[in-house]
């Protein structure tokens, strides 16, 4: 909306906060589904209605380490009159041969063996003298210490009821019974039952590949010396790890210096591998302010070749504080999403939270896109917050206590304010002075 074809051009209007998101959030669809790994599809969101292919558990199996045994023979089964049975053999988790249990016998089984046939129930080892010939066991002996304990025979002092501790066939899902639904986002417990299930892929929304690209000639990589007006590039690393917390695969691009040429072929090198691309610095109305001169110039390169070309990206004044200057817009062939965020530390990471993580998780097709909010009391006024702009405040809140205290000052080079925060007070456009005790809104950060 504003100049396209001069710095100097004045802007032609203010963006709501909303407006801006609203912009954003409209050019955006969410990524086409392809087959991943489960280990691979954590975080993200199914597009398949998943099927049970095969009854859970397969058969029917002990819940203990025991007998398995007919539970007729172990009706009359006391502590003073333990009742006799003879073992067959042996069971454990993997048997696939089983031995046919009949009257009066017992055969030694290991939780998650199948039940073989003619036994109705388990007997848990330390109903029995674990074939020890003494009183109540605690345990079995290891096969390799005692192997004589898989036969002989164990006296049962307690009876089992018919199906005591089998987990039968099919009691945890059935055959053709749906496990999972197309929109469930895949935690640890969904990746879980579709391993239990066999499914070894599955369908879903990827993580989106974002690009994170500092801009500033004063920028050095951290772990390196300073020179004179330099300091250590903050925010390329501050916005890849929200990325990444937000579910994006983010490649940390580090810092380009102010030059023109340089952010141009960098852009066209990385935009192959980007579902989305972050700058930070160089929006604003500096002379050096080279993201805003070089993306702004796009529109003008369509027949040109370069794999920029014909991209257009929109620099706009928001009505917040911070985050003010806003670049937003679509570029290359493909049209992929890149957002301008301005430089000042705080306020590029108050932009992407307000707009590039909703922007994500629209990619990944999630279904709340943004922060929680909730009411909170502030614990001290706020003396002075800008008129017509909506500010962000850092806080830190109390969910016991219902509370939120800022933390640090307004100003958008507090890094350590930010890093001592877990909330952002909302001051509203018209709302200049905010007394302490009232109620505040607080978007939580998690
Ligand atoms: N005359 C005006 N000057 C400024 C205005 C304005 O309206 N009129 N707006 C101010 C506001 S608000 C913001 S926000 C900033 C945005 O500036 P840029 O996006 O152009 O960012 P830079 O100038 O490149 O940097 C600003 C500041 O942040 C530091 N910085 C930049 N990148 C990093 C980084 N990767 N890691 C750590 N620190 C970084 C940079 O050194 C500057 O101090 O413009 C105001 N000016
Ligand atoms: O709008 Mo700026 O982001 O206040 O520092």
């Amino acid at each position: 909306m504003n100049g396209t074809t001069g710095q100097t051009r004045h802007q032609d209007r203010v963006w709501s906060v909303a407006e801006h998101l609203d912009d954003v959030l409209s050019k955006i669809a969410p990524l086409d589904p392809i087959e991943l790994q489960l280990l691979d599809a954590q975080g993200c969101v199914l597009v398949e209605d998943i099927t049970v292919p095969v009854a859970l558990p397969p058969f029917d199996n002990s819940s203990m380490d025991g007998y398995a045994v007919r539970a007729a023979d172990t009706a009359a089964a006391d502590r003073d009159a333990p009742v006799s049975l003879t073992v067959i053999g042996d069971i454990a988790a993997g048997h696939g041969e089983l031995p046919a249990v009949g009257p009066g016998q017992a055969a030694r089984i290991m939780t998650g063996a199948p039940v073989p046939p003619g036994a109705d129930a388990v007997v848990p080892v330390e109903w029995t003298d674990g074939g020890a010939g003494e009183g109540p066991a605690a345990a079995m002996r290891a096969h390799s210490a005692a192997p004589e304990d898989a036969g002989g025979e164990v006296r049962v002092h307690r009876p089992a009821a018919a199906g005591a501790h089998i987990r039968t066939r099919g009691s945890d899902v059935t055959e053709g019974e749906q496990a999972l639904r197309a929109g469930t986002v895949l935690g640890p417990s969904q990746i879980g039952l579709l391993a239990a299930i066999g499914r070894g892929t599955v369908r879903v929304r990827p993580r989106p590949r974002v690009v994170v690209l500092s801009t500033g000639s004063e920028l050095v990589q951290p772990g390196e010396a300073l020179g004179p007006g330099e300091i250590h590039d903050s925010n390329s690393f501050q916005l890849t790890a929200a990325a990444r917390a937000a579910g994006a695969l983010a490649y940390r691009v580090g810092a380009v210096a102010d030059d023109a040429d340089t952010l141009r072929s960098t852009l066209e090198d990385q935009l192959i591998r980007a579902d989305l691309l972050v700058t930070s610095g160089g929006v604003s109305v500096g002379a050096y302010d080279v993201v805003k001169e070089t993306l702004t110039a796009l529109s003008a390169t369509e027949d040109d070749g370069s794999p920029l070309a014909g991209g257009t990206v929109e620099f706009r004044t928001l009505a917040m504080q911070p985050g003010k200057p806003q670049g937003f817009g679509l570029i290359g062939p493909d049209r992929i999403p890149l957002l301008a965020l301005p430089g000042n530390p705080v306020s590029s990471y108050v932009s992407f939270e307000l707009f590039v993580r909703p922007a994500l998780r629209v990619l990944m097709g999630l279904p709340d896109v943004h922060r929680p909010t909730l009411r909170a009391r502030i614990t001290d006024g706020i003396a002075s917050s800008p008129q017509g702009r909506r500010q962000f405040l850092r806080g830190l809140h109390d969910a016991d206590a219902g509370t939120v205290a800022p933390v640090g000052g307004a100003g958008s080079h507090l890094i350590k304010a930010m890093a001592h925060a877990n909330a952002l007070i909302v001051v509203p456009e018209e709302t200049t002075e905010v007394p302490a005790d009232s109620e505040v809104d607080v978007v939580l950060l998690g």
